[in-house]
C-alpha cells in the first residue's frame, strides 16, 4: 500500500487548533515565533500548546533569522520534534544550529523561478528536510504564510538526497492537484486551513487532510 501523504499544520494558536490537528491525522504541527506573525507565539503559549500535543505528532517551532538566545529559550521550554528555519539562514547557519540543540532541520526556501529551485540544491546537503515553499510577494510583509502558490511545474521531475515538503497556497481544493503535480510525499498548509489569520478552522483542517488521501492521476 502507498503511505499516506504525511501533512503538516502550521500557526497553530490554539488548543482546540491542536485537537483538531490530532483528529485529522496530520503528521506534523507547526508553532510560528515570529513577532509580525498573526499566528505567533509567545514561548510560554507554545509551551503550553505543545504539551498536549499526542506523541506520533512531531511538534515544529518555525523561526525566521533567530539568534542562538531565542532558539535557547524556545529549545529550553518548548517540548519539540524539529526546528523550520523560514529566514535567510545561510547553509553555514543551518549546520550551526543542527549542531547546536540536536533536532532534526527543516530549511524553507522560497520558489518563484528555476534560479530559486537550483538554489534548494545548496540546503539538501545540510539540512534534514526542506521546504519548497513560494516565494513571498514583493508587498508581503511576512516571509511565509501568504498563501500563495508558485508554478509547481518548476519542480515536477525534481527529487532531493533528503526528505521535503511542498508548501505556499494549498487549500483543500489544490493539494491533491499539487501533489499529483510535484510528487510531493509531505506538504505543509497554513493560511489554506483559516477562517481568518491565525484562526484555525477545524473542518478545513478535515478537509485538507482527506483530500491529501484521495489518489489522483498524475
Ligand atoms: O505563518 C506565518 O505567519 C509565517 C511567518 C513567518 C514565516 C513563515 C510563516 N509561515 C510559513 C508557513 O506557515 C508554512 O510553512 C508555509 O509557508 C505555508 O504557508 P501558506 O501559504 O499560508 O499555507
Amino acid at each position: 500500500m502507498t503511505p499516506a501523504i504525511r501533512v503538516k499544520i502550521c500557526g497553530l494558536t490554539r488548543p482546540e487548533d491542536v485537537a483538531a490537528v490530532a483528529e485529522a491525522g496530520a503528521a506534523y504541527c507547526g508553532f510560528v515565533f515570529f513577532p509580525r506573525s498573526p499566528r505567533n507565539l509567545s514561548v510560554a503559549a507554545a509551551r503550553d500548546l505543545a504539551v498536549e500535543v499526542p506523541v506520533g505528532i512531531a511538534k515544529v517551532a518555525l523561526v525566521v533569522n533567530a539568534d542562538d538566545a531565542l532558539l535557547d529559550e524556545i529549545t529550553g521550554t518548548v517540548p519539540l520534534d524539529m526546528l523550520q528555519l523560514h529566514g535567510a539562514e545561510s547553509p553555514e547557519r543551518v549546520s550551526e544550529i543542527r549542531a547546536r540543540y540536536g533536532l532534526p532541520v527543516m530549511k524553507a526556501v522560497g520558489v518563484a523561478d528555476a534560479e530559486d529551485v537550483a538554489a534548494l540544491d545548496d540546503y539538501a546537503t545540510v539540512a534534514d528536510q526542506i521546504l519548497v515553499d513560494a516565494k513571498p510577494p514583493k508587498s508581503a510583509t511576512l516571509p511565509g504564510g501568504n498563501g500563495v502558490s508558485f508554478d509547481w511545474r518548476l519542480i515536477s521531475n525534481r527529487r532531493w538526497p533528503v526528505p521535503w515538503m511542498l508548501a505556499g497556497g494549498l487549500t483543500p481544493e489544490n493539494v491533491a492537484e499539487a501533489i499529483a503535480l510535484t510528487g510531493a510525499k509531505q506538504v505543509d498548509v497554513s493560511s489554506g486551513v483559516e477562517a481568518a489569520p491565525g484562526i484555525k478552522d477545524a473542518q478545513m483542517i478535515r478537509d485538507f487532510v482527506a483530500a491529501t488521501r484521495v489518489p489522483m492521476m498524475r
